[in-house]
């Protein structure tokens, strides 16, 4: 059918929501688009994985949560800019040492982005940024059937705050005259024709090894058309004269003899009926990717056009088109994609965990969408630091959650203030203290020996200790606290002692603790405790201590590798990946930190390119985790969100 190659672009566009299509009509076609590349090297990936894993699950069980990574393991914290300094960015500005660098990030508005875009952000926006130049937001909108207002909005967003000014944010429909002026002249000078060859016979001019179509490539009888042919054919397709996938223009590229299929006649426009949020229904017809991309590069001057791998074989295409119409030529280079294990990242599929409720939404802080990264708490330095401390080369990086996470840990541990909360509390009451006792108690924001200020916590007759930090009977190897054992309470002077405790006979569960302060008599002195645990004690002159609603998120799935998990990556979901604290309790240093958040300032929330959220009130939860106000937070109720334990694997479903 003469749609295919239009079809392909579409295809191409609308991966993630017809992918299942893709298999039937991407397949067939001589013209591969860069969808079907990523596919073919998806499809290859997979394989691979399946195998390892299928080797894997010999030894151990196949749905074992992610191996944990020590955290020694994660690369030492580096110098910000070294991504630029060394390696692979560096030997692409030597190759093109031109004084003003121009690099572009362009993505198609069709969804959010996710961590992998992370590094593209950072590469394109730092690598000009780093050398005083200047990077274009350019949203790539040649499909108007996949694109929705929401995703610029957030991309640009997103962007901003992970500290990114655009030079510019441009369209490539901005380009439209422009890119069709430019196709008739390519008609013009015998670079593109008009075809309308169907499925089967573009299939079959592919040639290749199969018994149906064992025979060399060779060019429809279209290619041949006279030049006016096809400029009349191309204006008939502008003004409507055929249907989607009746026509498309085929760049005339190669005949056909090299082994590159991204220069078997690659389709430059496609017939897409459909208004464009942009240009409304002025056009009829639609520029492929491959059309598109290395002109708008050259209309805005790129000097470095740096993209992922995938796209080595399009540089080809890219450079033969800038040539054959004597445009400025920018010069394609291609570093290696950013894969989190453990997760997904299919737009489909991420979807479908949306529609089905397994996730909050986009945002749900489970996910590794940026907008989900962001409501989870993760501070948009930690995820560039990420992304440097990995380090740019042709490779691709699959790394997995837990390495993900322990880089944020880090990035934490030496940045936020602490304060301490109490997940799942148990009322301890300190008989012999009077009963309206009331002592400051000093707490230090900052980790040891680094001083980030302090603030005042009331310490009183009645705390709230973690219900994990007490047991019903002691034990030598328990040293919290238990019936006749003592326990210090952080930043407290002398340990408290547990004389008794109550049971709620229904539940089982422990509701009361009775302990004596062990203060020693004038000239005596105490032992000292061998732990000491976290608390926040009541009081009302202090409005102490705060409610709050603790949300622990686990990792989503089960195993380090959802797509290999049969029927699909549904059955691979966790039950306990988040778990809900409703009754968390923590002191009063929330208050502070929540006025001077973001603290520390950085990225995007210290330059003002937005406006910090929720999320940018970070704090360690002492002995508990890193944590963050959730966005759906009230003057009612505040909701605490887990960003990462403080140590690997935390474990299911405990803080
Ligand atoms: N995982 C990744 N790692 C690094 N760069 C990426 C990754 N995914 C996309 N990019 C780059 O981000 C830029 C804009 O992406 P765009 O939204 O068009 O990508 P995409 O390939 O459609 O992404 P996806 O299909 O994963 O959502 C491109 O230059 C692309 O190469
Ligand atoms: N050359 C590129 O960076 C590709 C950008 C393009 N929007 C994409 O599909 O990924």
């Amino acid at each position: 059918m003469a749609e295919q190659n239009g079809e392909a672009s579409m295809v191409d566009k609308v991966k993630d929501t017809v992918e299942a299509a893709k298999g039937t009509v991407e397949d067939a076609l001589p013209v591969r688009s860069k969808a079907s590349i990523k596919k073919e090297q998806k499809a290859l990936e997979k394989a691979k994985k399946k195998e390892a894993y299928a080797k894997e699950a010999q030894a151990a069980p196949k749905t074992k949560p992610a191996k944990p990574v020590k955290d020694e393991q994660a690369a030492p914290v580096r110098d910000p800019d070294a991504m630029f300094k060394e390696g692979w960015l560096d030997e692409v500005r030597k190759e093109r040492p031109e004084p003003d660098v121009y690099t572009r990030f362009p993505p198609e508005p069709n969804g959010y982005l996710h961590i992998g875009h992370s590094k593209a952000i950072a590469v394109n926006f730092g690598f000009a940024r780093y050398h005083g130049g200047k990077c274009y937001l350019r949203f790539d909108d040649t499909n108007p059937e996949a694109e929705e207002e929401k995703f610029f909005t957030a991309i640009e967003d997103i962007i901003r705050w992970l500290g990114f000014k655009p030079y510019r944010i441009t369209y490539s429909s901005d380009n439209f005259d422009k890119l069709y002026k430019l196709a008739e002249e390519l008609i013009e000078r015998d670079g593109a024709y008009v075809c309308h060859c169907t499925d089967e016979q573009i299939k079959d001019q592919r040639g290749g090894t199969d018994e149906k179509n064992k025979h060399p490539r060779y060019g429809c009888e279209h290619r041949s058309r006279p030049t006016e042919e096809s400029l009349a054919e191309f204006r008939a397709m502008k003004d409507g004269k055929y249907k989607p996938r009746a026509a498309f223009l085929r760049m005339k590229q190669d005949d056909f003899v090299t082994g590159n299929p991204q220069m078997w006649d690659l389709a430059a426009y496609r017939i897409i009926d459909q208004p464009h949020h942009r240009t409304g229904t002025k056009w009829k017809i639609y520029p492929t990717y491959d059309f598109t991309h290395c002109l708008c590069d050259s209309f805005e001057h790129i000097t470095h056009s740096l993209c992922t791998v995938e796209f080595i074989n399009s540089r080809e295409s890219y450079e033969w088109l800038c040539d054959k119409v004597e445009v400025y030529k920018p010069m394609q280079r291609e570093y290696g994609r950013l894969n989190l294990t453990g997760t997904i990242m299919s737009k489909r599929k991420i979807a479908r965990l949306v529609k089905e409720g397994k996730v909050l939404d986009w945002d749900d802080p489970r996910l590794y969408t940026l907008v989900a990264l962001r409501r989870r708490g993760v501070p948009p330095g930690a995820i560039l630091s990420f992304v440097n401390e990995l380090g740019v080369t042709t490779a691709r990086s699959n790394i997995q959650t837990v390495r993900f996470e322990s880089s944020v840990r880090k990035y934490l541990e030496m940045t936020v203030p602490r304060l301490m909360v109490i997940t799942d509390p148990i009322k301890v009451i300190i008989d012999n203290l009077p009963e309206d006792y009331e002592e400051e108690v000093e707490n230090g924001f900052g980790p040891k020996n680094v001083d980030m200020g302090s603030h005042k916590m009331p310490f009183t007759r009645t705390v709230y200790i973690e219900r994990d930090d007490f047991r019903e009977t002691a034990s030598k190897d328990f040293f919290r606290l238990a019936p006749g054992s003592s326990v210090g309470l952080l930043k407290v002077t002398y340990p408290i002692t547990c004389t008794s405790f109550k049971k709620d006979d229904t539940t089982g569960l422990v509701t009361e603790v009775h302990a004596t302060y062990d203060k020693p008599a004038e000239g005596e002195t105490f032992k000292k405790p061998k732990s000491y645990i976290h608390w926040v004690a009541e009081s009302s002159k202090h409005s102490s201590p705060v409610k709050v609603e603790a949300r622990v998120f686990n990792s989503l799935f089960k195993s380090d590798n959802p797509e290999a998990v049969e029927p699909d990556f549904m059955a691979d979901i966790r039950e306990d990946s988040l778990v809900t604290f409703p009754n968390a309790l923590a002191e009063v240093g929330l208050t502070e930190i929540q006025r001077r958040a973001p603290w520390p300032e950085e990225a995007g929330e210290a330059n003002g390119e937005v406006k910090p959220g929720r999320e940018s009130v970070r704090f360690q939860a002492m002995r508990v985790g890193y944590f963050c106000v959730d966005r759906e937070t009230t003057p009612e109720k505040i909701i605490l969100n887990r960003i990462v334990g403080l140590k690997e694997d935390a474990g299911k479903g405990s803080a």
